[in-house]
């Protein structure tokens, strides 16, 4: 993947461009090195896949608005590759047809039903990889040229748009606070104008523990930040910094680098135990007060008053789901000059002379919480920052993170803005102000070598988000995202109508709620220009203002959740989010960078990660059944974009054939013989071809999408693992969600907390027994018999007899299944899951046992010699390798 050029600059003045980590130090105002626009991106002529989109394709490319540059380069992948890959879809498609027409001036007599529920299965198969493929068909790349933003900022007089940051979090044990605190340290140490953006975290625990925490961020980072300033470290989340080797210094003082370096190691070893203590420090404070005021049992926050959110020992009003709400400034907004720090000392351990030591806004958020509220998790918590950010600072920008997912790469909202501040449009259909997100990659830490879940999805994100660039643009993923604010207002795109006249036309206490400061903020962010960037006071008229931004009576009777904001009840409130976005006219933009923009974490429990995919299924099929379709969206969505939203809000529903396909060889128990089709020899012939065609087809996307091989296999095996369970369970869910009209609680992903501790993939091999499992089980052991009966039939009958042959070709599929669903059976072993020996003789056991039963069977009862061609035909799922999320 091309790497974008990356400009850094620290506060100080300090100049160095680095391409791929070259650098090359120039000083702050003389030497400045203009390079040409088209040297600025690192793409060469190297690059085997990829080739620039010819400017004079691009609209203005090389002068839409008086001659500026672009601020980004497209790519698309070479003929070589493209046309190719193009063709075997349309042979495929042809294949398939045909394999259809086949099937049906074959129909099947002797067993009509299962001819006729197979028909269906392979049609809505066809169906459902033409929904997924489709919109794959042109793969668009935009790469963000740094080094063009930063000459346009140098002569453009404003300087860089304000940011919000949202970082939302629940529960300080699943979730972990020192996941938490990493995360907002990388955001004060990004490299973004300080006094241009703040930081937002939102608590929906109401936790003391996640209010002190930021307490203790706030000062760690006076140390951390000037630190990172200073030397140009990346990344700047402290704990993965430390854990990294030496890497190339970029720094201006390479002198300083290893006692500073010493030094803030060992503050953050100090900090990292202030933080683990916080649960008991807080809970031996409460106990002292708590004695002092015998018969209460409050939990004290340091200054001897009461904490408002949840207390240790629930009581009325203080308890999760029923406190009031917060609202902290802990860090204020900085001054607009830059403060110099002080040269080392007793009380400095490292020298700050030189270095601006300014620190970001910080704000401690928990919204107000009562029973008989729907609260909409993390998408009424958001809703809530973007109320409350709209008083604090109202930047023009906005972009959220999980709690667990930290900024990577310091440059990284630097290249968001290169999309965000285009105005060329190099993308093709206008510039970058109808652009409503900047979607970034997840990647993630933690997860063990091989990726035995497919956590790091990279199909989806390489393969899938990539091509929708081309389709007005990537679906919201949830976590690493940059918005325009007044896109989230619900306001259309700019070539639809200014944004500010909208807004005056609205109806805005019905849509926006009764707030008046709130809504008069909106103005000032349709402009985008205005946002708050100085210190605020939060006087008593401010403070009362928050709280009733904050309240849970707040959107009552609004069009917060539903055109205002985050969509809620939603399981999924990303996708559908974006999606009344691109509903509107709006455009968004996947990109990646290297180093990796942003990094998070990502269950690799089995259990956890069956509920991951469980919670997402779930909202794939309620946004389908939802106002949301995608079928009923205007003419401004995109055609394959509308496509590819169709497909990610069904892919579940094909599934319940897949299960029904991996099920046929229980056939064996209750008939004789059946085939799915005749003439059988024909039918396993086409079944081939289109099976084959699939993977040559996944072959070319692994090669355009930059991804291995085994990310293409793990991304195969996890859709048969999903479908073998998680994804029928979705349907039924949403089955009995229609019927009765009540949906259940969905759990929240727990974090792993055992890779902060001990064994790092300790969670790998633990198993959490539940229900979700069985169905998965059973697919196994129903394949495992087939093969054990296969092989029996084989050996009984002669390998060169009809039955004997066919079994073994049945038994091929019975096999590749198996091969598919690896994963889950080495998963669902637990501890011996580390030796997969074992699980390779289990099988073969078990194996030979049924060939053994099945042989001994036969010759007791030689009637039924004719025993099943069945399992010949033992669940010969024809497409069954598929589309994933
Ligand atoms: O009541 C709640 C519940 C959750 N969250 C936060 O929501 C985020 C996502 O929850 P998580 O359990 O981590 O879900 P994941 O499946 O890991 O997340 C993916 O899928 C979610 C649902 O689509 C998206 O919201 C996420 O951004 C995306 O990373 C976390 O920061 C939580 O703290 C809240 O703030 N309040
Ligand atoms: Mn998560």
């Amino acid at each position: 993947m091309a790497a974008a050029a990356v400009t850094r600059r620290n506060n100080a003045g300090l100049r160095l461009d680095a391409t791929n980590g070259d650098a090359v130090a120039t000083d702050g105002d003389n030497g400045r090195r203009r390079s040409p626009a088209a040297k600025r991106v690192n793409d060469g002529g190297k690059d085997d896949v990829w080739v620039a989109v010819d400017e004079s394709d691009v609209s203005g490319a090389t002068g839409g608005d008086g001659g500026r540059p672009t601020l980004f380069r497209t790519y698309k992948v070479k003929g070589r590759i493209l046309h190719p890959y193009r063709f075997l879809i349309f042979l495929r498609l042809i294949a398939i047809v045909a394999f259809f027409a086949w099937r049906i001036r074959h129909k099947n007599n002797d067993c009509a039903w299962l001819w006729t529920v197979s028909m269906a299965g392979d049609v809505w198969f066809g169906f459902s990889w033409l929904l997924n493929q489709l919109p794959k068909l042109n793969p668009i790349k935009h790469v963000p040229d740094l080094a063009a933003l930063a000459d346009q900022q140098d002569s453009s007089s404003g300087g860089l748009p304000g940011v919000d940051v949202f970082v939302t979090t629940v529960d300080p044990v699943d979730e972990p606070v020192l996941y938490t605190v990493n995360s907002i340290l990388s955001i004060l140490a990004t490299d973004y104008p300080v006094d241009k953006y703040a930081c937002y975290l939102s608590d929906d625990g109401g936790t003391l523990v996640h209010y002190e925490a930021m307490v203790e961020v706030a000062k760690f980072a006076a140390l951390w930040v000037p630190f990172c300033r200073k030397h140009c470290v990346e990344s700047r989340a402290p704990e993965n910094y430390f854990a990294l080797k030496m890497q190339v210094y970029k720094g201006g003082v390479p002198g300083e680098l290893m006692s500073d370096h010493r030094r803030v190691r060992r503050e953050y070893e100090e900090f990292k135990v202030r933080i683990d203590s916080l649960f008991s420090t807080i809970r031996q404070r409460s106990d002292a007060y708590n004695a002092k005021d015998a018969g209460e049992n409050a939990t004290w926050m340091a200054d001897g008053t009461r904490w408002p959110g949840t207390w240790i020992e629930p009581v009325e009003n203080h308890r999760t789901g029923q406190h009031a709400g917060i609202v902290q400034v802990i860090l204020n907004h900085p001054s607009c000059k830059p403060r110099l720090g002080l040269p080392a000392s007793v009380d400095n351990l490292v020298d700050f002379s030189g270095v601006d030591v300014r620190l970001p806004m910080l704000v401690y958020i928990s919204r107000e919480k009562r029973p008989g509220y729907n609260h909409q998790k993390k998408a009424g918590a958001t809703n809530v920052m973007l109320r409350v950010s709209a008083l604090l600072s109202n930047a023009p920008f906005v972009i959220n993170f999980d709690c667990d997912h930290y900024v990577n790469n310091s440059q990284a909202f630097r290249a968001s803005m290169c999309f965000m501040l285009d105005r060329c449009g190099g993308g093709g259909g206008g510039g970058g102000e109808n652009t409503a997100f900047v979607q970034f990659p997840q990647r993630f830490d933690g997860v063990d070598p091989t990726d035995r879940y497919a956590n790091h999805n990279r199909v989806l994100f390489d393969g899938t988000m990539l091509s929708l660039n081309s389709h007005q643009g990537p679906t919201y993923l949830g976590t690493g995202t940059m918005f325009r604010r007044v896109a989230l207002y619900g306001v259309e795109p700019p070539r639809w109508g200014a944004a500010a006249i909208q807004i005056k036309a609205m109806d805005k206490a019905n849509k926006f709620g009764s707030s008046t400061s709130f809504v008069s903020s909106m103005l000032d962010a349709a402009n985008q220009e205005r946002s708050i960037m100085s210190p605020v006071a939060l006087d008593e008229s401010v403070a009362g203002d928050i709280a009733t931004l904050t309240a849970c009576a707040y959107e009552d009777g609004t069009s917060w959740g539903r055109d205002v904001g985050w969509v809620y009840n939603i399981a999924t409130e990303d996708v559908v989010t974006g999606f009344r976005m691109h509903r509107q006219g709006w455009r968004s933009v996947y990109t990646s960078m290297e180093p990796a923009a942003f990094r998070g974490t990502a269950p690799i429990n089995l259990t956890e990660r069956l509920y991951q995919i469980l919670r997402w299924s779930v909202g794939s099929l309620e946004t389908f059944f939802s106002h949301s379709n995608a079928l009923l969206a205007s003419h401004r969505l995109h055609p394959l974009q509308r496509v590819a939203y169709l497909h990610m809000s069904t892919y579940p529903i094909f599934t319940v054939l897949i299960l029904a396909y991996n099920l046929f060889p229980l056939m064996w128990l209750i008939s004789e013989q059946f085939y799915i089709q005749k003439p059988f020899g024909t039918y396993l012939l086409y079944l081939v071809a289109v099976i084959t065609m699939i993977h040559v087809i996944g072959m070319f996307e692994v090669k355009w999408a930059g991804i291995t091989l085994l990310d293409w296999c793990r991304n195969e095996q996890f859709y048969m693992i999903g479908s073998t369970g998680v994804y029928p369970t979705a349907v039924l869910y949403m089955v009995i969600k229609l019927v009765t009209g009540k949906g259940t609680h969905l759990k929240l992903a727990s974090k792993q907390t055992t890779a902060i501790s001990g064994d790092k993939f300790a969670d790998l091999y633990a198993v959490r027994w539940v229900p979700l499992l069985i169905p998965t089980i059973l697919v196994l052991a129903v394949n495992v018999g087939a093969v054990g009966v296969a092989v029996g039939k084989a050996a009984a009958c002669g390998l060169l007899t009809e039955p004997g042959r066919l079994a073994v070709v049945g038994m091929a599929f019975n096999v590749w299944i198996l091969v598919l669903l690896y994963p889950f059976a080495i998963g669902i072993m637990g501890q011996w899951g580390k030796r997969p020996a074992v699980l390779f003789v289990a099988l073969v056991m078990a194996i030979a046992a049924v060939a053994l039963m099945y042989v001994a069977f036969r010759f007791r009862a030689p009637y039924q010699a004719e025993w099943s061609g069945v399992a010949t035909s033992l669940g010969q799922g024809s497409s069954l390798t598929g589309p994933s999320e």
